[in-house]
């Protein structure tokens, strides 16, 4: 995808291109931002893991909460280079044991995620991250999921901004940083 990245490095550039934009899906009016075009691209994928690894290498990340489905596909790699644990935050019904969950409104429709109690404890300082931010829904449920269990969520993070639908906005009320990896200069 071709962003007007004034701001962005070479390296980061060139992840971005690597996003594939298609009109028109799922539901006519959207402009999805396809990320299986950049993780099919080992180049753009590695150079993306390690843009976030030298982000939060020595910010004492102590686990990282990735939303599904997308989270999972950023999450580990950076969990496991950062040496800490990766905490799903799944879709009604799929966690077994003690779960917690928030609802939430998308782009395109509603949905809730849930969290394992116990996968997160009182006072873990914790990365959240997801692909892409647009309204801000899917953060700012997982903002509050991490919360209610008494962890401090350090920063959200994400590949892609929607800027026009003001998910940063959203996530200000929650005094979370939002921190976007391909950021367009305004
Ligand atoms: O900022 P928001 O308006 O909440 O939208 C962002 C969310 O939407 C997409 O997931 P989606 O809900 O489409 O689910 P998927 O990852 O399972 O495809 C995306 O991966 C984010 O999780
Ligand atoms: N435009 C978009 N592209 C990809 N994923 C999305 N999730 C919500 N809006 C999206």
């Amino acid at each position: 995808m071709v962003f007007q990245a004034k701001a962005l490095s070479d390296n980061l550039q060139y992840v971005s291109d690597s996003i594939r934009v298609v009109p028109g899906f799922p539901k006519k009016g959207i402009m999805f931002q396809d990320i299986t075009t950049l993780t099919r691209n080992p180049k753009a994928f590695k150079l993306c893991i390690e843009a976030f690894v030298e982000r939060y290498k020595d910010q004492k990340i102590d686990v990282i909460a990735g939303v599904e489905a997308r989270g999972f596909i950023f999450g580990p790699p950076l969990a496991l280079a950062l040496g800490v644990g990766f905490v799903p935050l799944r879709k009604p019904g799929k966690l077994p044991g003690e779960t917690i969950g928030a609802e939430y409104q998308l782009e395109y429709g509603t949905d809730r995620i849930e969290m394992t109690v116990e996968s997160i404890t009182n006072g873990q300082n914790v990365l959240i991250i997801d692909d892409l931010v647009a309204t801000g829904g899917t953060l700012g449920a997982a903002v509050q999921l991490v919360e209610k269990v008494g962890a401090k969520v350090h920063e959200a993070a994400c590949v892609i901004e929607l800027p026009e639908l003001q998910g940063r906005a959203k996530l200000k009320a929650t005094n979370v940083p939002l921190f976007v990896l391909l950021e367009k200069e305004a």
